[in-house]
């Protein structure tokens, strides 16, 4: 029992069709079709019916699974009441964490046995962008904003974020931002989901431990990090200072470095030149000069490369999102990939149940069970 991988480096939990990435070539396929193809050429709804179903929709499966996603989006009173009662300086993931939790108690359980799961899983999809931008409201001190049916997911997820329909330049970043982010194998937080669903629990009690699990710096939560180190150097003469610093006292520099990535990200490539155009369009390229240089630093002085958290930080800085909302916004598009993760879960299911080497003290005592 002595073979273990720390961090189970490179062990395969699986089989999966959901999601293929190579870590050499620096390439994402999404149910075989490229991020790059996707991004450009799809929605955020066709991703998520393609992740659900296995296929891309047709033109007019297209219209009538987002007309169906549009439907799922409002959310019960009892869900309104509950946002307003959390505090306010609770950090945003508990907040989601627990309305996602409480979501999961406004309906009968979807389980691996419900007939209409792939049904029923779209509202946990769909509410979860309407929860993010109410926890987003309230924390703001404003008006929770109801969501719209006209507008797409992306452009109805900022209107309720800002109060302000967006421009269609604002809503295809987000749209893109989504697609981004949606999927990325078995990363932490979708094989914790994996670890719930394969015990047979219910779809939110696996959304539940993939959003505590995404919260952590070293995960979903090193968006927020990349924005407040750049915050920090402010100008780009200090780009250089500050790594040296990181490094020499040994700190992670956030936002680089990746599990199986030993290249460039290829969602990293694509953010890396929203930033640029967000930049040019407001007229304030300081955020993405910064990081271009951050990036092309660390990359000669240390190898590192940076991940998809690198350049969605100056992304959602200049389009006025919240720093502290960057990690909910990367679940309102990762909680898509869970739910492919735990239907495909179900559909082949053996529990999760690993080893660990015992190496503490035995004790000899007078009763024993053995
Ligand atoms: C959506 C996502 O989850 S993307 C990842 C987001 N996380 C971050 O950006 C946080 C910063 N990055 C990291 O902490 C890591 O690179 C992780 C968590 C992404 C991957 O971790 P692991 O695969 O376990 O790599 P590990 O931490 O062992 O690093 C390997 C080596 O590279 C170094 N390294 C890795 N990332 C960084 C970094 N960001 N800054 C400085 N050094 C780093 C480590 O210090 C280590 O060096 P050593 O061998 O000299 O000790
Ligand atoms: O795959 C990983 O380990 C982390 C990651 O990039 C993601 O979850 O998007």
């Amino acid at each position: 029992m002595s073979d273990f991988k720390p961090g189970l480096e490179d062990v395969v939990i699986g089989y999966s069709s959901v999601c293929f990435l190579d870590g050499i070539e620096g390439r994402l396929l999404y149910r075989g079709y490229d991020i790059a193809y996707l991004a450009e050429k799809t929605s955020f709804e066709d991703v998520v019916y393609l992740l659900l179903n296995g296929v891309l929709p047709s033109a007019e499966e297209s219209e009538t699974f987002r007309a169906e996603m549009a439907a799922q989006r409002t959310l019960p009173k009892s869900i309104i009441d509950l946002i307003r009662l959390i505090p306010i300086d609770t950090h945003p993931m508990d907040a989601l964490r627990t309305a996602i939790s409480f979501l999961g108690t406004t309906e009968e359980p979807v389980l691996n046995t419900s007939p209409d799961r792939i049904q029923r899983v779209i509202r946990g999809i769909s509410a979860s962008a309407t929860i993010v931008a109410a926890l987003n409201r309230v924390r703001q001190g404003l008006e929770i904003v109801e969501p719209r049916q006209d507008l797409s997911h992306a452009g109805n997820f900022l209107y309720m974020m800002t109060g302000k329909e967006p421009s269609s330049e604002h809503t295809k970043l987000m749209d893109v931002a989504l697609i981004l982010h949606a999927d990325h194998e078995s990363n932490a937080s979708t094989f914790a989901a994996r670890v719930t669903a394969s015990t047979l629990s219910d779809y939110y009690s696996a959304i539940v431990t993939g959003i505590g699990t995404l919260k952590g710096p070293l995960h979903g939560g090193a968006n927020e990090a990349v924005m407040h180190s750049l915050l920090e150097i402010q100008t780009i003469d200090n780009v250089i200072p500050y790594v040296d610093e990181k490094l020499e006292k040994k700190e992670k520099i956030m936002g680089f470095g990746h599990r199986v990535y030993k290249t460039y990200d290829p969602r990293g490539l694509i953010l890396k030149k929203l930033s640029a155009q967000i930049g040019d369009q407001l007229g304030e390229r300081k955020w993405f000069d910064m990081s271009v240089k951050m990036e092309e630093y660390v990359r000669d002085r240390k190898g590192l490369y940076c991940n998809v958290d690198f350049y969605s930080a100056s992304v959602y800085y200049l389009m006025g999102l919240p720093i502290e909302m960057f990690t909910p916004i990367f679940f309102v598009s990762r909680v898509a990939g869970y739910t492919a993760h735990i239907l495909e879960q179900w559909e082949n299911n053996r529990i999760f149940r690993p080893r660990l080497e015992y190496n503490g003290p035995i004790h000899s005592t007078e009763i024993t069970s053995k």
